[in-house]
C-alpha cells in the first residue's frame, strides 16, 4: 500500500460576503476561490429567488422552481441588489464554523452491537442472475388530486427515513448469498482493531455507491462495512464508540471505509464528520440528476406501487412548469447546493467525485482514480471486471475468496419506468444551471447535458 498522504491543511474559513463582481469580471479570471465563492453565492441567491417565486413548501427547499413551458434554459440569475435579505435557510450552510474535535469519551454511550451485523457483501455482488430489473414499461394512471395529496405526503414522509439500500434488500441479499461472502466485517479475521473510518462514500443515493464500495472492497488494504451505518444522519446520538464498533477490524496499513449516500444531503453531516476527522477522505459518486431522480423514484415505486407517477410528483404545477424541488428525488440532484456546505468544512482536494456513468462503462478507470485518491496501489484493475450481458452492467470477475463472478443484486440496475420525454426535457433544463455550477465547483465536466436518453 502506498503511504497515506499527509493530510491537507485545514480549509480556510468561508470567505466573507462580497459585493457582486462587475459584469465580465468572472471571465477575466479572478482567483479560483473567489470565483467558487461567487458562484456558490449566486446559486444560493438563485435558489432564494426561485423560492420567492414559487410559494410554500418544505423547510429546506421551501418552494418549487418555475420553468415555464418552452422557456430557454438560462444560467442562474446574477446576484441580487444589496437590499435583498439573505436566504433564511441556505441549503447545507452550517450554522457555525467548524467546531474543534469533540471529546468523544464524554458523550459515548455504552457500545452496543451493530443493528445489522456488518454483513460482508450485504446487497453486494451476488452470482449473476437473469434479468436484473423488475418489469418493463410502467404506464400508470395519474391519481385524483385528493388521492395525490395523501400519496405524496406519505411518500415524502417515507423519503425522510428511506435507506438508499433498504433493509429488505440487505436481508434478501444475505439470504441469497449465504453468510460467508467475501470481504467486509464478517470475514475479517479475529485480530486487528476496529477503527473509525478514514474514508467515506458520502453519496449520492442511486449514484452507483454500492458498485463502488463492492469494487474497492476487493482491495486487500480496504475493509468496509457492508451495511449503511447512517451514523452522521440517523445514529449520531449513539456516539463514536458505537460507530467504531460497527466497523470491521483492520490491521496496520488497511483503510476502514463505509458508505451512506444520504450523508451528502444531510445538513449536519459535514460538520459532524469534520469534528470526527478533519483529514478524512470523502468520495461522492454522482450521476446525471435526471436519471438519478428516476432511479430513486423507481426504487420507491418498487416498495410502494401505489405512489403517483413520476410525472405527477415531479411538478408542483405541471401546466405552469413548476418543478417540485421539495421532492427528495429532485432535491438530491441539485449537487452544487449540497456541495457548498461540504466546502465550508473540507477542501476540494479531500473530496473525490466519481462519475456514476463512467463507473458503468469503465469501472477499472474510475477505480484507478479511487485507489490513487486513497493512496492505495492500483490492485483493482480491468482484470477484475467483465461486462455481464444479462445484467447489463459490469460485474466482478473474481472476488478475493471465490472463483465465481458476481454481479450486484436485483435492486441495482432496475428497469426504469418510461417517463414522458417532455418531463425529462423540463427536468434537464431545470438542472442545467445547477450542473454547470457543479462542474465549475469541482473542475470536472460530467457531460450530463450531452446525454440523450434517460439511461
Ligand atoms: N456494476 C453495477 N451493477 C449494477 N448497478 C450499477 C453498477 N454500477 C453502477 N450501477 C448503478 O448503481 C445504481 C444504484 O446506485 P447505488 O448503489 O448508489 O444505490 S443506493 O443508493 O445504494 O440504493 C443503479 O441504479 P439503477 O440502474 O437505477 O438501479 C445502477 O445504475
Amino acid at each position: 500500500m502506498a503511504p497515506w498522504p499527509a493530510p491537507p491543511p485545514p480549509p480556510p474559513p468561508p470567505p466573507p460576503l462580497a459585493a457582486p463582481p462587475p459584469p465580465g469580471a468572472l471571465a477575466k479570471g479572478p482567483p479560483a476561490r473567489k470565483l467558487l465563492f461567487m458562484c456558490t453565492l449566486s446559486l444560493s441567491v438563485t435558489y432564494l429567488c426561485y423560492s420567492l417565486l414559487g410559494g410554500s413548501g418544505s423547510l429546506q427547499f421551501p418552494l418549487a422552481l418555475q420553468e415555464p413551458p418552452g422557456a430557454a434554459a438560462e444560467p442562474p440569475p446574477s446576484l441580487p441588489p444589496p437590499s435583498l435579505p439573505p436566504p433564511p435557510v441556505r441549503l447545507g450552510a452550517p450554522s457555525q464554523p467548524p467546531a474543534p474535535r469533540p471529546d468523544n469519551a464524554s458523550r459515548v454511550e455504552p457500545p452496543e452491537p451493530p443493528e445489522q451485523p456488518a454483513a460482508p457483501g450485504a446487497d453486494g455482488w451476488g452470482l449473476a442472475s437473469g434479468g436484473g430489473g423488475a418489469g418493463g414499461a410502467w404506464l400508470r394512471t395519474p391519481p385524483a388530486p385528493s388521492e395525490m395529496g395523501t400519496a405524496q405526503s406519505a411518500l415524502l414522509e417515507r423519503d425522510a427515513q428511506e435507506s438508499s439500500t433498504t433493509d429488505e434488500e440487505l436481508s434478501g441479499r444475505r439470504a441469497a448469498n449465504g453468510s460467508s461472502e467475501r470481504g467486509g466485517a464478517a470475514s475479517t479475521p479475529d485480530y486487528g482493531e476496529k477503527k473509525l473510518p478514514q474514508a467515506l462514500i458520502i453519496g449520492v443515493k442511486k449514484g452507483g455507491t454500492r458498485a463502488l464500495l463492492e469494487a474497492i472492497r476487493v482491495h486487500p488494504d480496504v475493509r468496509a462495512v457492508g451495511v449503511e451505518p447512517h451514523f452522521f444522519d440517523r445514529n449520531y446520538e449513539k456516539g463514536l464508540e458505537w460507530y467504531r464498533n460497527v466497523m470491521p477490524k483492520t490491521v496496520d496499513g488497511q483503510i476502514t471505509m463505509e458508505k451512506t449516500p444520504s450523508y451528502f444531503v444531510t445538513n449536519e453531516a459535514p460538520k459532524r464528520i469534520h469534528s470526527m476527522a478533519k483529514d478524512i477522505k470523502l468520495i461522492v459518486v454522482v450521476r446525471n440528476p435526471v436519471t438519478r431522480a428516476i432511479s430513486d423514484y423507481t426504487q420507491t415505486l418498487s416498495k410502494k406501487p401505489e405512489i403517483p407517477t413520476f410525472e405527477v410528483l415531479a411538478f408542483k404545477n405541471r401546466t405552469l412548469g413548476l418543478i417540485d424541488a421539495s421532492w427528495s428525488a429532485i432535491r438530491i440532484g441539485i449537487y452544487a447546493l449540497h456541495l457548498e456546505s461540504w466546502l465550508q468544512y473540507f477542501p476540494l482536494s479531500q473530496i473525490l467525485f466519481v462519475s456514476g456513468e463512467r463507473l458503468i462503462v469503465d469501472p477499472a478507470g474510475e477505480m484507478a482514480k479511487v485507489q490513487d485518491f486513497l493512496g492505495l496501489t492500483r490492485v483493482v484493475t480491468e482484470k477484475h471486471f467483465y461486462f455481464n450481458k444479462t445484467k447489463g452492467f459490469p460485474c466482478l470477475k473474481k472476488p478475493e475468496d471465490s472463483s465465481a463472478p458476481r454481479c450486484l443484486g436485483k435492486s441495482k440496475g432496475r428497469t426504469h419506468p418510461r417517463i414522458d420525454p417532455d418531463v425529462i426535457h423540463r427536468l434537464r433544463k431545470f438542472y442545467k444551471p445547477f450542473n454547470m455550477m457543479f462542474y465549475q465547483m469541482t473542475g470536472q465536466d460530467f457531460q450530463w447535458e450531452q446525454e440523450e436518453g434517460d439511461k
